[in-house]
């Protein structure tokens, strides 16, 4: 018997990736508790869909005796005439969570708080939740630490927290460091990482750049103040980077085009499934993906998987990557298979694609003349910090002709995937991969 309140819950959280499927929870397991007053039960909840697929979602819930008027707003339900609250919004819970860390020991119900050596924690942070959109939920312990809970749980290890270990191991400069992991049994839960203090993420400083633009009707994007490309050009420096530690932590192999070929048509045919306009756009994206299939061997390794300016933060120590999950609809298996660091390129690309449509689509134009010289403006201002992205993430070397093919190839598959995001997440968005998928293959 599961508690009533728990679909209505998560079908309303931000962080639910199935929006728009329909599903019943099937099952629940409380698998661990943390702290007493309150006492946190961690519970995984078990959601079949319609289609028959299978999901697990981790939650926190914190359950006290009596009603909290603070925590109205995280209020889940109620069971056995106890409140239960979402222990993510709950500073209470949360303190429990980070003096479980300071212990270092295994906590009741079998959840292990994991600590790396490196780093001594301030354990009078005072947690508050992270308040932006995000697939999981994070909570910031002052400006110390933040601990991230995955709330899509598999089995087996969490490639957020494998390639944050490995790169904080190799001494990246470009990550935030991992402080440390809960584990339950053979799944990694959650993840403690340093908080980057002087962070402003690359999405939001991005939209300034555009705005500055689209304020000057005028002037081109390298005669406005607000210029991106410079910092362009140092996240293509430190992406080339992270490939290269990835490419020495973790195995690397090859796998042939024509699977790739086949993989990403299958993608595009899937999402045809959920978002019919991309159907017109089906033989141009198939074209751009069988000459792929000429391309021999395709070098793989670890990758970012699901790379865009919003995974971008820019500290006074340089540009940091976060979020090394890949993407939240693929199921773990494949997230963990080695890809072609193209992938992350075009996850960029496409996202100096989405800022100006993005802001054009906010900023509805007076009349016809606005509308388009903003989209002139639009595809200018990404074309420019592609270009100075690209330039210093291949170096000396250049974009080859095959390069090229497979980079298109990605950034195809992406805008693709993209269609298919946010026809369930933010349907009016659509828009913009649709119309970048157009362009792109026209
Ligand atoms: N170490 C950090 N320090 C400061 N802010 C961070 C840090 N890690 C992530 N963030 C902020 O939190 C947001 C969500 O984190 P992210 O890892 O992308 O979560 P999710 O996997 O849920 O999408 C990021 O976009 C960034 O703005
Ligand atoms: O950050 P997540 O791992 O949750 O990634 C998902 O959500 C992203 C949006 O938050 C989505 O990114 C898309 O929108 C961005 C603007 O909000 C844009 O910069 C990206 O280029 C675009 O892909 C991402 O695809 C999705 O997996």
């Amino acid at each position: 018997m599961t508690d009533q309140f728990l679909a209505p819950f998560i079908g309303r959280s931000r962080w639910f990736g199935g929006k728009g499927r329909d599903f019943t929870v099937t099952g629940e397991e409380v698998v661990g508790t943390v702290g007493d007053a309150p006492r946190v039960e961690v519970r995984l909840v078990e959601l079949t869909y319609a289609d028959g697929d299978v999901e697990l979602y981790q939650l926190p819930l914190s359950v006290y005796d009596d009603l909290q008027d603070h925590l109205e707003h995280a209020l889940v339900g109620e069971r056995d005439g106890r409140p239960v609250y979402d222990a993510v919004q709950d500073r209470q819970a949360m303190a429990a969570y980070l003096r479980a860390f300071g212990d270092g020991t295994a906590v009741e119900g079998g959840l292990r708080f994991v600590r790396l050596e490196g780093h001594e924690l301030d354990l009078e942070a005072t947690a508050s939740p992270f308040g932006g959109e995000q697939s999981n939920s994070s909570v910031f312990f002052g400006e110390d630490a933040v601990l991230k809970l995955f709330r899509k749980v598999t089995p087996g290890e969490n490639p957020d927290v494998t390639t944050h270990r490995a790169l904080t191991e190799a001494g990246s400069t470009h990550v935030a460091a991992l402080y440390g992991w809960i584990e339950q049994g053979d799944r990694q839960l959650g993840m403690l990482q340093q908080f980057l203090r002087t962070a402003s993420d690359g999405w939001g400083q991005a939209l300034a750049s555009v705005r500055d633009l689209f304020a000057e009707a005028d002037l081109h994007a390298e005669e406005v103040g607000g210029d991106f490309a410079s910092e362009a050009a140092r996240l293509g420096e430190a992406l080339a980077e992270v490939h290269r530690q990835l490419r020495e932590s973790f195995p690397t192999s090859a796998l042939p085009a024509s699977v790739l070929a086949e993989v990403m048509a299958q993608r595009l045919d899937a999402a045809i499934g959920v978002v019919p306009q991309l159907a017109e756009h089906a033989d141009g994206a198939r074209a751009v993906f069988a000459a792929v299939a000429g391309l021999g061997e395709i070098p793989v390794q670890r990758v970012h998987g699901d790379l865009h300016l919003g995974q971008t933060l820019r500290t006074v120590a340089g540009w940091k990557f976060v979020d090394f999950e890949g993407e939240p609809a693929k199921p773990l298996s494949e997230r963990l298979l080695p890809d072609s660091p193209w992938r992350d390129v075009a996850g960029m690309t496409r996202s100096f694609d989405y800022a100006p449509h993005a802001v054009a689509a906010s900023m509805p134009a007076e009349d016809a003349d606005v509308e388009h010289q903003r989209a002139i403006r639009a595809a200018e201002w990404a074309k420019r910090n592609r270009r100075a992205f690209l330039a210093s993430y291949c170096g000396e070397g250049g974009l080859g002709p095959a390069d090229r093919t497979l980079l298109t190839a990605y950034v195809v598959d992406k805008a693709v995937y993209e269609c298919l995001y946010e026809a369930r997440n933010r349907p009016n968005w659509l828009s913009i991969p649709l119309e970048g998928v157009a362009r792109l293959v026209g």
